[in-house]
């Protein structure tokens, strides 16, 4: 064998199969799974930290135009905490709530106050664990923390999200008796997930005799239209629907299970579009656990679970992390929050910063509620103030606040943030009308040009940020054609892509040869001749012997039936078998200790030939080939072993957020394309907020409520120039292309705003003068 850095060192003759005699596989030790990269950061000092009297110099921020707000700043001019911040940092209080609005400096408060605990009140850094949301927050927040308080001292603290840290505390405690999966668990993505249901729904649909219980589960209409149109795939809304009610029911499980356990008096009813969907969900999560496999929702919920079925894991845990501090706090969701709760209800030493005008992910389960509710489960809890922004003019800021002064805040008992903008004047906001997105595009276009070439403006300073996904797109064919380099985020990342899927999939078969969905999703991949009868046939022989697919597959290779047995053909077994070789040989390499990730992914692609077919399959291969050389980077930054082949998968299960890296590891220098959701935590100099038109902001299928403070978090983003657009004629969302109204969003004073019409018609723009500008001007 040769060493790290070799590009090929396996020789068939030297390894053999493993899978047939039920490989165990060396748990990937968290420590590792978890460790921030090893990179040496230079130290500032933390003297002038720890004095707090102000004005400190304490926190060297470069401030620049592209990145994510606070992002990986560059140490260029001492900047000082404001009273406030100062303030929250300093508190004497253990149990700490801060209300902070947008732009008032969050990250540089968490960060402070990390660094505070632990070098005045002497807090063990290994106490300590810091939620964030984003994964892409918790880089921000350690690299912070790594220039403050040096590598040593930050690589103890865990820092990472609700999914990484429970991830991290199951691959430390979970078992198969009492969780269903051992510590070598896989993590399916929504996708994985989807997968599995909409196997268990077509099994359904297509399984016509017996009585089978859970086709009942199915209205008679449902599965009477599907029968009638010989329909044997189940449409991907369906699919997602599923999934989202059995998360549903599995949410509402976890609440009974905590009630239960807390000794409450309480129980919930199950709602009615539950009870139907019991048995479904149940078998959802009885294929997961044969796949030993969990969904983002497990990881909580598992956790969790332990916690309460087992008094140890708890102490263990709650005395491992007796400082929890978590971020943007209003999006949390009621396991999060519970969790949160659990850990820190004898230590009660908790820091909490969110803003309730920014919760934009309650159609996800999110309930800022949460933030609200602390006062009464934590009586202790001290309530501080973050109002004082630095990112945005005065004029942005004023027309910010007034649109969430037109919010009913029904449902918030915290009183409301009165914002003071540090950056005075500015330019007014600009509110635009356009014919259609093309015009729309077009203008936007040009005002980047405009500023490029006068020098007086990057790519990178300006973000173009929407409702829908599907209005990226003309503005990307713009770009395409005019040459403007942009990026996206919230849409395509590298891993969604097919064959990244499928690459990836062979290593996740690798990791864990129960992976179901993996399994299937390569073992055609590329052809082989075990298209979909061959598997079917082979599915049923496994079935007939109450296994799943991958043990059926390791039973064939122990018992070698015939190719009649099987009921397939002589060929296909022969395919099948050296599938499962190529497999085997490749978890053995995939244990060698000097075997890099990139090594493996390498021996995948070669062996398979995948690069190959490809590059043949159709119009697009270059690119495609592209997305794979992308995703080999990747996966080189891993070391060797399947301890770090456990850590890679964990990093891009969990991480769905797009790189925003180029391939020499430097920021890029791009427009930035969003969806508002995905625009949470960046700033801009110069922003444009598309399509303000009623069905598309608001969305049309959206709480009104939670679609203005997502304007809100998108009118925030801006330093200094804001462009809102509508057009004129649109794709309205669930209604389709036609003439628009403007949004009621818009209703807004109008010395707030300056107005542009770039569209033909006059007697439109007169139309719709009662939609929103008599509104705006006769009452102010
Ligand atoms: N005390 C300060 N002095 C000068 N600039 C500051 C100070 N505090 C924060 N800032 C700057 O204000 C900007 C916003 O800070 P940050 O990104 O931490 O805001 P945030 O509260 O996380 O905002 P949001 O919730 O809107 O994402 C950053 O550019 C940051 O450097």
């Amino acid at each position: 064998m040769g060493s790290c850095g070799c590009t090929k060192m396996f020789h068939p003759g030297m390894m053999r199969v493993v899978w047939t005699q039920g490989h165990r596989f060396v748990p990937a030790t968290t420590s590792l799974l978890l460790r921030p990269q090893c990179r040496r950061v230079e130290t500032s000092s933390l003297s002038s930290f720890v004095d707090l009297r102000l004005p400190s110099r304490l926190f060297p921020v470069r401030i620049t135009t592209l990145v994510p707000a606070g992002y990986c700043r560059q140490i260029v001019s001492a900047i000082g905490l404001n009273e406030e911040q100062a303030a929250a940092v300093k508190t004497e209080a253990n149990c700490v709530r801060v209300l902070a609005g947008p732009g008032s400096g969050k990250t540089l408060v968490l960060t402070c106050r990390i660094a505070h605990l632990i070098k005045k009140r002497g807090v063990n850094p290994s106490n300590m664990l810091c939620i964030t949301f984003t994964n892409k927050a918790a880089d921000e927040l350690r690299q912070r923390l790594r220039k403050l308080l040096g590598e040593e001292i930050s690589a103890k603290l865990t820092i990472g999200t609700f999914h990484s840290v429970c991830a991290r505390v199951l691959r430390e405690i979970a078992t198969k008796e009492e969780v269903g999966v051992d510590k070598d668990f896989v993590i399916y993505d929504e996708q994985d997930a989807g997968r599995v249901v909409k196997a268990i729904l077509e099994e359904i649909l297509n399984n016509t005799e017996g009585n089978n219980s859970v086709k009942e589960e199915l209205s008679s209409e449902e599965l009477g239209s599907k029968k009638k149109k010989k329909q044997l795939s189940v449409p991907t809304k369906e699919v997602q629907e599923t999934l989202d009610l059995i998360a549903g029911l599995k949410q509402f499980e976890l609440k009974n299970f905590v009630l239960k356990r807390s000794q409450s008096s309480q129980v919930l009813k199950m709602p009615f579009k539950y009870t139907k969907i019991q048995h479904l969900a149940k078998r959802y999560q009885s294929a997961l656990r044969t796949y030993n496999a969990v969904d983002f929702d497990d990881l909580i919920y598992l956790t969790i679970r332990l916690f309460y079925l087992k008094n140890e894991f708890w102490e263990k845990y709650q005395k491992r992390w007796s400082y929890v501090l978590a971020d943007e706090f209003q999006d949390t969701d009621v396991a999060q929050y519970i969790l949160v709760r659990k850990l820190c209800m004898n230590n009660k030493n908790l820091f909490v910063v969110g803003d309730v005008d920014q919760a934009i992910y309650g159609w996800r389960g999110a309930d800022y509620k949460n933030m609200q509710d602390l006062g009464r489960h934590f009586p202790e809890l001290t309530t501080l103030e973050l109002r004082r922004n630095y990112r945005s003019s005065q004029s942005i800021l004023t027309l910010a606040s007034e649109i969430m002064n037109q919010s009913s805040r029904s449902n918030n008992s915290l009183k409301p943030l009165k914002l003071e903008p540090v950056k005075a004047g500015g330019a007014l906001v600009t509110i635009a009308h356009f014919e259609n997105s093309e015009e729309e595009a077009k203008y936007i276009h040009n005002k980047i040009r405009s500023l490029i070439s006068r020098k007086q403006a990057s790519y990178n300073s300006f973000g173009i940020l929407y409702r829908t996904r599907n209005q990226g797109q003309t503005f990307e064919r713009m770009f395409i054609e005019n040459g403007i380099p942009y990026s996206i985020s919230g849409a395509t990342s590298l891993l969604s892509y097919k064959e990244v899927k499928d690459l990836r999939a062979y290593l996740q078969l690798v990791w864990n040869l129960e992976d179901g969905v993996a399994l299937e999703r390569v073992i055609n991949t590329p052809p082989r001749g075990l298209g979909p009868t061959t598997l079917k046939n082979v599915r049923e022989w496994a079935l007939g012997r109450s296994l799943s697919l991958p043990q059926g597959l390791r039973l064939i290779i122990e018992e070698q039936p015939s190719h009649k047995d099987l009921g397939i053909t002589a060929k296909a077994r022969k395919s099948l078998l050296e599938f499962s070789e190529l497999v085997s040989e490749l978890v053995e390499l995939s244990s060698s200790e000097d075997f890099t990730v990139g090594m493996l992914v390498q021996e995948i692609l070669s062996r398979t030939k995948f690069l190959e077919h490809l590059e043949g399959s159709d119009e697009n291969g270059e690119k495609r080939t592209g997305h794979i050389e992308e995703f080999q980077v990747l996966a080189n930054k891993h070391g060797c072993g399947r301890p770090a082949l456990a850590m890679f998968l964990e990093s891009i299960a969990l991480n769905s957020e797009s790189e925003e890296v180029g391939k020499d590891g430097k920021k890029l220098d791009t427009v930035k394309l969003s969806t508002l959701h995905a625009a949470k935590g960046l700033e801009f100099d110069n922003v444009f907020i598309s399509g303000l038109e009623e069905g598309t902001l608001p969305h049309v299928r959206g709480d009104v409520d939670e679609e203005r403070r997502l304007f809100y978090v998108g009118v925030t983003r801006a330093r200094n120039q804001l462009f809102i657009t509508h057009r004129k004629q649109a794709l309205v969302p669930d209604i389709g292309f036609r003439q628009t109204r403007v949004s009621s969003f818009l209703d807004l004073p109008k010395k707030l705003y300056k107005e542009e019409w770039h569209e033909s018609d006059d007697s439109w723009k007169s139309s719709q003068s009662g939609n929103y500008r008599s509104v705006a001007g006769a009452s102010r």
